[in-house]
């Protein structure tokens, strides 16, 4: 790799010859944005420089395939984050480095949440939906939570063959305090929260992180032991539901005890919970934002699904194929706002050239999720909520759902994908079938200003507001109330 070294590297920002970039390393807020508009200036592939580290920021989607899904066997690894050791995940799956141990927790998600046993859930799925639908008849203003609980209770039964029945259900009052934790520790900036981006050593945490972990520690531990062993105990006394954890212990039962394989469990489990609960509450939020900033949207999903569906019934996953309007309005959800908005890091495990130029062993490799749902190149209008840019010529624009951007690349594609698709897809039809989002009014009855913000922090969700969601009609609300008797 001496040779290597000689080729030229890849382009760059200005930086300071001691520090580098670090001065002018965007905030979380902006990240996604900044990358994107140096990436106009710099290329679609360009480093950024922090004491120790290499940065490369890949914004587009062909740059991002060519190194993290063709050349996956050497640009999987992750970045250790310093107080993941301390609350116990550094080797839970999206975190763990690249290797056995990862890999034995990838297996356990493809046998029970892969695209072929992944319709197994679907009475879950349906469930939960109806149970969101009745919690937004019943009480509107509280949207947000409801969507999370839709969220939760679908994780807490996949994952542990739990049922939440309330906002006080314990798993979801620990999922609470997890969300808020997990919220403080991606606010200040990408530099706290990846050590590997920063210049302070990952052995020297703030006292901030020392609060934070002090705090962090009983919940996650509850996510991932407690959790785990009320599983264990259902199943020695014969009363465990179906789940993620039950069907690998019992593939375990009657063999050798393998405590390593336990602990794989344990971890990959507390993973469903981790990567699980938020991004799909922020996706159906989102949803519920794109909504209400767009009544002809709203119009026009429900004429398509009364066409197909009538008023009878509620729709579900067989319809899916029947429904490309409002597949398209799902997609656009996830373009628009990506929930997880510059991925997940990976990082590169040996020097490799791209395009005769050098990258470092060890770069952090940060796909530019923002920048690649904004590429210009491939969406027109990208920063507007436009379902039918996805609708093939001369309906639409013939545009390409950008799945790999959103849901990530080779061996660390998320591997809950197919569940959270389901899960979203059945929560937006629903909703779209017999609900009217629209702006609150005031005293006047005029229509408020609609002003949707979102949180700067890594994973995105918007920051509180306003809506008015009725049924669409009498009959909508009858189909409703069926629906939470089956
Ligand atoms: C809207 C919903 C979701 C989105 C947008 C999403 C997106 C992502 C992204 C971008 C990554 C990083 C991929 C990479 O590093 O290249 C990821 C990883 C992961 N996701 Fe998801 N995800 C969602 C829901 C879920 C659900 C419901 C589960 C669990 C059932 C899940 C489990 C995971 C796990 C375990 C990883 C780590 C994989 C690894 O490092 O090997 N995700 N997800």
């Amino acid at each position: 790799s001496k040779k290597c070294r000689k080729l030229p590297l890849l382009p760059s920002p200005p930086a300071d010859p001691l520090i580098g970039h670090l001065r002018i390393f965007p905030d979380t807020q902006v990240i996604g944005e900044t990358f994107h508009a140096w990436s106009l200036k710099y290329g679609d592939i360009f480093s950024l420089r922090v004491p120790g580290k290499t940065i490369v920021v890949l914004n587009t989607e062909k740059a991002a395939y060519d190194l993290l899904e063709k050349r996956s066997a050497i640009y999987s690894d992750r970045i250790p984050i310093g107080y993941h050791d301390a609350i116990g995940w550094s080797d839970g799956i999206i975190h763990a480095p690249y290797g056995p141990f990862h890999n034995q927790q990838r297996k356990m998600y493809h046998d029970t949440l892969g695209k072929n046993v992944v319709s197994e859930y679907r009475t879950i799925q349906e469930r939960e939906a109806n149970t969101l639908l009745q919690g937004l008849l019943d009480k509107p203003k509280d949207f947000d939570r409801h969507a999370l609980r839709f969220s939760g209770g679908i994780i807490a039964e996949v994952g542990y063959g739990h049922r939440i029945d309330s906002f006080d259900d314990e798993f979801f009052s620990i999922g609470e305090r997890f969300l808020k934790f997990s919220n403080a520790a991606t606010t200040p900036s990408l530099l706290d929260l990846h050590p590997a981006f920063a210049y302070l050593p990952s052995w020297a945490p703030g006292a901030w992180f020392v609060e934070f972990i002090k705090e962090t520690k009983p919940v996650t531990d509850t996510i991932i032991h407690d959790n785990y062993q009320k599983v264990v105990d259902q199943m020695k006394a014969g009363m465990a539901r179906p789940s993620f954890i039950a069907t690998h212990l019992e593939a375990m039962h009657g063999r050798e005890r393998d405590p390593e394989k336990e602990r794989a469990l344990k971890l990959a489990a507390g993973m469903i919970f981790a990567a699980g609960f938020e991004t799909t509450w922020h996706t159906v939020t989102i949803l519920i934002a794109a909504l209400l900033l767009h009544p002809e949207v709203q119009q026009r999903a429900q004429k398509e699904i009364d066409e197909v569906i009538g008023r009878n019934r509620l729709p579900d996953l067989n319809d899916r194929e029947s429904l490309p309007y409002v597949q398209c309005v799902i997609n656009e959800v996830s373009r628009w706002q990506p929930v997880v908005p510059v991925g997940v890091p990976h990082r590169l495990m040996v020097d490799d050239i791209y395009n005769g130029m050098f990258i470092p062993k060890g770069s952090i490799i940060v796909a530019n999720t923002r920048g690649m749902t904004w590429d210009e190149k491939r969406f027109h209008d990208p920063q507007q909520f436009k379902p039918e840019r996805f609708l093939p010529k001369p309906e639409g624009a013939g545009e390409v759902f950008p799945m790999h951007a959103v849901f990530g690349w080779g061996r660390r594609i998320c591997p809950g994908q197919h569940l959270a698709e389901g899960s979203f897809w059945t929560a937006a039809t629903r909703i779209l079938a017999v609900f009217t989002i629209a702006p609150m009014k005031d005293a006047m009855g005029k229509a408020v200003k609609l002003d949707i913000e979102f949180e700067s922090v890594l994973i995105r969700h918007p920051k509180p507001f306003k809506c008015d969601i009725r049924p669409r009609d009498e009959r909508a609300r009858k189909l409703i109330l069926d629906s939470c008797q089956d």
